[in-house]
């Protein structure tokens, strides 16, 4: 092909840059860089200009002729050499792209998903097209070189749509609908990233994508899938799509509202009359009552064509889980909880049926007003399909309970057209293995005497409370596979192996025996909001701002309660090491790690700013990859009412025992409400150790526990510190005169290091000298331990009060309580928020919220700041200026101290380490290490724990 030798019109005119090239190719220090952009564009245009010059010769071919194109981003070859690439082959070199409609091409390596997003209807092709084009000398199809891959001609899935995955009307269109799902699998990247792929994707990257993890380099590709991008939580809408959609979510909110209205229900008809049966010696007649296959018995109740046949509720998908399953499914092997995919290479002819979450609520309604309106001395409610209720002083025998078990059974099936079946027993524990019995559609119960010998041939994991690691220990040392074998161990040992109350336990249960009231209500300790499907992030950012949403979340059920928190836990579950990147359930979790960390707070909070800080702090210190993020939940423990802020909150019953401690107590395990039960089951239900917990001052008087508070001191101090003592005081239910004998090592053990360390330190060095001027003892006198232990705890609370060194320095005032008294109301608050200004810092975080946000270069996200830092890092290859690196070292102890956003200070710094992680250049080492020590230093002016920079 003959070469094309012709002269070509610069795209932007004639213009000639040569005016400006003075000062454009000076040197330029990091804290130039508002001007360094200016003149990177005019260089550029000026290298533009002089390559249009002088194309006369150094033209090649024409075949990007009349083609407009742009570059984007890093890419190889790199910038320049494409731009020569593509104004030697006769093409038109866009610098800046105003209106993309006038761009023939984008070339680029990938894009955001944000920018994939903008320029999804553009041509936008790879520069390996450039390449080709140019050693074919034609024009090959772009399409085969698309960077941004079109939004996928297969059959998109609506967000809902991801949710419901198909929507089968009770039909055979399951087929169609796997279809659907199928290519979408298929459009999922392959869990094998092999390492091969992974480095030639590593070289066309651009900068900030080429540190990303495997993980979150497979969810960036994932995402790059609208539809599958739509129901993930990238998208905006998604936890309220997530909520609607959830049954968990549907389980757990409408078992809160049941007992809520079954408590105003029972209380005001006075129907329930618990205290009729209080007496341990009544002999007791509990009811279990529980539909069968409830979700499959009410999602067919109107098609009777399909109650004789095997029919499932599942979101229709093969990797789906199946909610419930009639009991002509059950004859094949199909359970409860079963993939879709398992059930129906049992049973083919399975047909599936979607969620109806209306019509459960509704056959739910009538289910309870059946209950009420049947004579009862307490009604519990298990769940939406459920309940426990206790008829002893309604009935005689355990005929009379069936003749009633009947009578409710016939009177759900008439309004219901669904069965109930119906477990009865002198206890719970009865009741409930009856039932089990009497499923379905029946009524069962286990007289006290035949309790024993029924539960023989049970296997043990049907006792409650016994799971599989328990029956496999049982079986190991004792060879026990049934009750029966269960009940011939003696109790001494039962206790020996599993622990004196489990093992007094198993053997009461084994017998049939049960301690349990049915009217036992737990008060409600916790609310939670977990989430544990489509959770894929790339980005730190990305994890930032779902959990800002799922904070939105939690506070919006903390409000309808009317409550605030004391302590809040973050739940990660983490991708399992060597858990496929795809699980087998479609955006499912999969295999992973759960992990917890949490914050307590002194006084009970609910400010989103405050909060969120914590979230921010506790993400960073559980370190995991955004990437391997698979689920993520918020939980709120020790909430109390947020009208009084004093008593522990209860939903059922009013309150048994005031909470001990504000401060990390022994509460017992937790309820939660919303997505949490899975959660908890992965969790253990367990309070977060010590080590777990972050310590955060969040009390306007950071008190010491109720322990160490001195009467005499508190008698001292001015009415209206006094009234809000005393009120958290009575909130640790301590009367005031309590004096302990010691300091509460609790107490010490949950401070930051460096307050506890300050404390003891102070205790230590003052101790003695303190000592011997208040006992006015002599040099070698003992003084008595009682008095030394006195003085100590008047000591420690003298100390908040006291200003330390780096506040004599700042000039803080000096408290002297009684000139304080007498100062007016306005002036007092305002010398006590500069005490607690001094002490914790906290007024500060109240007052400047929201932070103010630190600027630098005129820039402030974090996207920015990375690119100012990768142009430093590219223009300084062999280390940075001294002075630049202490300019953007204050910069960073500014944005801890002011702006407060550790989560920014870790990106930047991370960001450094990462650009220098290829070169390690020593120079920049040493920057990055003045960085973290000024970081660091920043840390501890205000107080926080050390930032984690791995
Ligand atoms: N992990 C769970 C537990 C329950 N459910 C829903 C579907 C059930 O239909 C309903 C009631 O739960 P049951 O345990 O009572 O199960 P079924 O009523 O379906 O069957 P059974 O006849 O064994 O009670 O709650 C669910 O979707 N997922
Ligand atoms: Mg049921
Ligand atoms: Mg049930």
């Amino acid at each position: 092909m003959a070469l094309q030798r012709k002269k070509r019109e610069h795209p932007t005119g004639n213009a000639d840059f040569n005016e400006l090239e003075d000062d454009a190719y000076e040197s330029v220090g990091f804290h130039d860089h508002g001007d360094y952009f200016e003149r990177k564009k005019r260089k550029l245009q000026n290298q533009n200009a002089a390559l249009y010059r002088g194309m006369g010769e150094s033209s090649v071919s024409n075949i990007f002729e009349g083609l407009s194109m742009a570059i984007n981003g890093y890419t190889n070859p790199s910038y320049s050499e494409l731009r020569t690439m593509i104004i030697q082959n006769g093409g038109t070199f866009v610098q800046y792209v105003g209106k993309k409609t006038s761009l023939s091409f984008l070339i680029c390596s990938f894009l955001t998903p944000s920018k994939a997003n903008q320029w999804k209807h553009h041509k936008v092709v790879t520069p390996q097209w450039i390449v080709d084009c140019i050693r074919n000398q034609k024009l090959l199809p772009w399409t085969n070189y698309r960077a941004v891959h079109p939004v996928a001609s297969q059959s998109l899935l609506s967000f809902s749509d991801a949710f419901k995955e198909v929507v089968p009307q009770i039909s055979e269109q399951h087929h169609e609908s796997s279809e659907v799902e199928d290519q979408t699998q298929d459009a999922l990247p392959s869990n094998d990233v092999g390492q091969t792929e992974t480095k030639k994707m590593n070289d066309e990257l651009p900068n900030s994508l080429k540190f990303l993890s495997r993980s979150a380099w497979h969810n960036y590709h994932l995402l790059n899938t609208p539809n599958i991008r739509k129901s993930t939580t990238q998208n905006p809408e998604f936890l309220q799509k997530f909520f609607n959609s959830s049954r968990l979510h549907h389980l757990s909110t409408w078992k809160t509202a049941l007992k809520e209205e079954i408590q105003i229900m029972t209380t005001s008809s006075g129907l329930t009359s618990v205290r009729n049966v209080k007496s341990i010696n009544t002999k007791h007649f509990i009811m279990h009552v529980d539909f069968d296959c409830f979700f499959a018995a009410v999602s067919t109740r109107n098609a009777s064509e399909l109650q004789l046949k095997p029919v499932a509720v599942a979101h229709g998908i093969k990797n789906s889980e199946i909610a419930s399953c009639n009991y002509e499914a059950r004859k094949y092997g199909i359970k409860n909880g079963m993939f879709v995919s398992t059930a129906k290479s049992l049973c083919p002819s399975l047909v599936l049926v979607d969620y109806d979450f209306d019509a459960y609520e509704s056959v739910s309604r009538e289910f309870y007003s059946v209950l009420v309106d049947t004579p009862n001395d307490y009604l519990k409610v298990i769940s939406i399909d459920e309940a426990l209720l206790d008829l002893t002083t309604h009935v005689q025998s355990f005929e009379d309970c069936a003749n009633i078990a009947e009578s409710i059974r016939k009177r759900v099936r008439t309004r219901t057209n669904c069965d109930v079946s119906v477990g009865i027993g002198s206890n719970v524990l009865l009741a409930r293995l009856a039932l089990r019995k009497a499923k379905p559609h029946n009524v069962f119960y286990i007289r006290d005497e035949d309790a024993y010998v029924y539960l023989q041939s049970l296997p043990v994991q049907d006792l409650p409370g016994v799971g599989p690691s328990q029956s496999s220990k049982l079986f190991d040392l004792y060879n026990a596979k049934t009750v029966g074998d269960l009940q011939k161990i003696n109790k001494h040992i039962l206790q020996k192996t599993f622990g004196a109350n489990y093992g007094l336990h198993l053997y009461n249960i084994s017998r049939g025996a049960d301690t349990n009231n049915i009217s036992n209500e737990t008060p409600r300790r916790s609310i939670s909001v977990d989430v544990n499907w489509g959770v894929r992030f790339v980005f730190l950012e990305d994890a930032m701002d779902f959990l800002k949403r799922l904070l939105q979340e939690l506070l919006n059920r903390m409000s309808k309660c009317d409550v605030a928190l004391h302590q809040l836990q973050l739940r990660v579950l983490k991708r399992a090491e060597n858990a496929p990147f795809n699980p087998i359930k479609y955006l499912g979790a999969g295999e992973v790690t759960p992990l917890t960390k949490s914050a307590m707070f002194t006084s009970a909070t609910k400010s989103f700013d405050i909060l969120y800080r914590q979230i921010v702090n506790l993400y960073i210190s559980l370190d995991v990859d955004p990437g391997d993020v698979r689920g993520i939940g918020l939980q709120a423990s020790k909430i109390v009412k947020d009208s009084n802020n004093e008593q522990s909150f209860n939903f059922n019953a009013p309150l048994k025992t005031p909470q001990k401690k504000i401060l990390p107590g022994l509460s017992n395990r937790q309820h939660t409400q919303g997505q949490g039960q899975e959660f908890d089951e992965i969790y253990e239900k367990k309070e977060p150790s010590p080590t777990d917990t972050t310590f955060v001052p969040s009390t306007p008087y950071n008190l010491p526990s109720a322990s160490q508070m001195s009467p005499s001191v508190l008698a001292q101090l001015p009415q209206s510190m006094q009234g809000s003592i005393k009120r958290q005081l009575e909130v640790q239910n301590k009367k005031f005169d309590e004096i302990p004998s010691k300091l509460d090592p609790l107490f010490l053990k949950e401070l930051p290091t460096p307050i506890r360390n300050e404390v003891k330190e102070d205790h230590e060095i003052t101790m003695n000298k303190r000592i011997k001027l208040k006992t006015h003892a002599r040099p070698n006198e003992k003084v008595p331990e009682e008095t030394v232990e006195k003085i100590q705890q008047q000591d420690a609370f003298q100390k908040m009060l006291r200003p330390n060194k780096k506040e004599k320095k700042k000039n803080l005032p000096q408290v002297d309580l009684q000139v304080l008294e007498e100062l007016p109301k306005e002036i007092q608050e305002s010398v006590l928020e500069e005490i607690k200004l001094s002490r914790y810092d906290l007024a500060r975080e109240v007052k400047m919220m929201p932070n103010p946000v630190v600027t630098f270069q005129q820039k402030q996200s974090i996207d920015d700041l990375r690119e100012l830092v990768a142009i430093w890092y590219e223009k300084s290859p062999r280390g940075p200026n001294s002075h630049d690196v202490e300019y953007f070292s204050r910069y960073l102890g500014r944005v801890v101290r002011e702006e407060r956003n550790l989560l920014k200070v870790q990106a930047l710094i991370r960001w450094l380490q990462q650009l220098n992680r290829r070169n390690k250049v020593g120079a920049w080492q040493m920057a990055i290490d003045r960085t973290v020590e000024a970081v660091q230093e920043a840390c501890l002016i205000r107080n926080t724990p050390p930032l984690v920079l791995l």
